[in-house]
């Protein structure tokens, strides 16, 4: 929060503690693990077996005792007869005899009676004999069922959100269910007569659509399902019967555009009429002080202003925090830190959200970040350049080159 911050305008940081303050998580309920890809546990997830499931071979070899190789060297090398072939997904009853070895792939189940592996690089195989010249000590390239995790073990606690690798986890370790939070179902409203989808033709004064690809785009991205998008006129009761449907049906509402105080900035007006219990509408940021923000039975409504750069910032600082919260996300937003190369643009009175390139730090190999032009809140096509979304406080130094900022990943 900064501290020249105009006092009408709800700080930054404000808005993102209401966030945790109003809403709650979405309830949770039992997945197939492959399912709940991108979900956030609501339970701890526990390993159903062993891992190792059993004893097993580390590499393609010969399982042996090592007490049988204890004496081996060059000038006197030991013979083992080979008494049986165990190729992986198979497994054998019989115990290693003493003075024998046996065939095992990578993998493959340790016999009973073996205590090491001699690796096949290791070994001149003859008819029905392998012959090994070096010590092999006990426990070479033999992985013990367990050691890795046992049976009932803690694999990830309640509120780890589920990627492909924890996904992979659990399922090796036998978990074929999870209890977890649903992601948030959204609606997106793009409003604004003026604007159309790139492609079709433009009559004087209309504009091509950037907060529909981007909103839609984004949410893609993250995985989110979307009930839909729909572009709704900029009119009391179109806009009145959109976000009706859009507030029966979705867990969260995003509308772009008509948020601030024109002649046609029905949302905040439209909310209030269907129920919408509204936490605040005015924030001490730039882009997107107009934020209006508010809940109806548990499903939130952001209603972005209409400006590309503004919805930019609602997204990723707001929207994020909004979903992170109903999908039972325990972690904030994932801030970096870095220090500013150039002189950001000062402003005294709304913390700012600028687009800059990470680089790194010439003096100490830190990360570091370079402010880049055309930072209007009408403006993207800086995007192009970059990489994270830095927060500089408003007031007097916040802004200059050698500050420390956070910042968020654009990408
Ligand atoms: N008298 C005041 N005027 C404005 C204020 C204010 O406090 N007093 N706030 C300004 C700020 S800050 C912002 S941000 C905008 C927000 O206005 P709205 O949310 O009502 O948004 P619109 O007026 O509908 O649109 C703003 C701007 O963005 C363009 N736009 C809208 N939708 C799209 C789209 N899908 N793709 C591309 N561009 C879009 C629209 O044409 C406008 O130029 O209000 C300021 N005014
Ligand atoms: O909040 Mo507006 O997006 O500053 O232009």
């Amino acid at each position: 929060m900064g501290c020249g911050t105009t006092p009408e305008l709800l700080p930054v940081a404000e808005a993102l503690a209401t966030y945790r303050r109003v809403l709650t998580p979405l309830p949770a309920s039992d997945y197939p693990v492959e399912a709940a890809l991108g979900q956030v546990l609501a339970a701890p997830a526990r390993a159903a077996v062993d891992l190792p499931l059993f004893d097993q071979s580390a590499v393609d070899g010969y399982a042996a005792r090592s007490v049988d190789l204890a004496m081996a060297t060059q000038d006197s090398p030991v013979r083992l007869t080979l008494s049986g072939d165990i190729p992986a997904g198979q497994s054998t009853e019989t115990a290693l005899a003493p003075g024998c070895a046996m065939r095992i792939l990578t993998g493959a189940p340790v016999p009973s009676g073996a205590d090491t592996i001699v690796r096949q690089e290791w070994v001149v195989r003859e008819e029905g004999t392998i012959r090994v010249d070096r010590v092999v000590a006990p426990e070479t390239d033999l992985r013990r069922q367990g050691e890795e995790l046992q049976s009932g073990a803690e694999l990830a606690a309640a509120g780890t959100r589920l990627d492909a690798g924890r996904l992979a986890a659990l399922a090796m370790a036998g978990v074929a269910s999870v209890n977890a939070h649903p992601k948030a179902r959204v609606t997106v409203l793009v409003t604004g007569d003026e604007v159309k989808p790139v492609g079709e033709p433009l009559t004087p004064g209309q504009i091509y659509d950037a907060n529909g690809p981007l909103v839609r785009g984004w949410l893609t991205q993250r995985g989110q399902p979307l009930v839909r998008c729909q572009a709704v006129a900029d009119r009391f009761e179109d806009v009145c019967q959109a976000l009706e449907q859009a507030l029966t049906e979705s867990d969260v509402v995003i509308t772009t555009g008509g948020v601030s105080v024109g002649d046609r900035d029905y949302l905040p007006e439209a909310a209030e009429r269907l129920g919408v219990t509204r936490h605040f509408w005015k924030l001490a940021q730039k882009p997107g002080k107009p934020l209006w923000f508010g809940t109806r039975e548990g499903t939130a409504l952001i209603g972005l202003p209409g400006n590309p750069a503004a919805v930019l910032v609602g997204l990723t600082v707001h929207v994020a925090e909004v979903l992170r919260v109903l999908e039972g996300d325990p972690a904030g937003p994932p801030w970096g830190y870095g220090r500013l190369l150039e002189d950001a643009r000062p402003d005294d009175r709304r913390d700012q959200w600028l687009r800059m390139r990470l680089q790194t730090d010439p003096l100490t190999g830190a990360t570091a970040l370079a402010p880049l032009p055309r930072q209007a809140s009408h403006m993207l096509s800086n995007l192009m350049a970059a990489d994270v979304l830095a927060w500089v406080p408003a007031g007097d130094d916040a802004w200059r080159a050698g500050s420390v900022v956070r910042w968020l990943p654009l990408r």
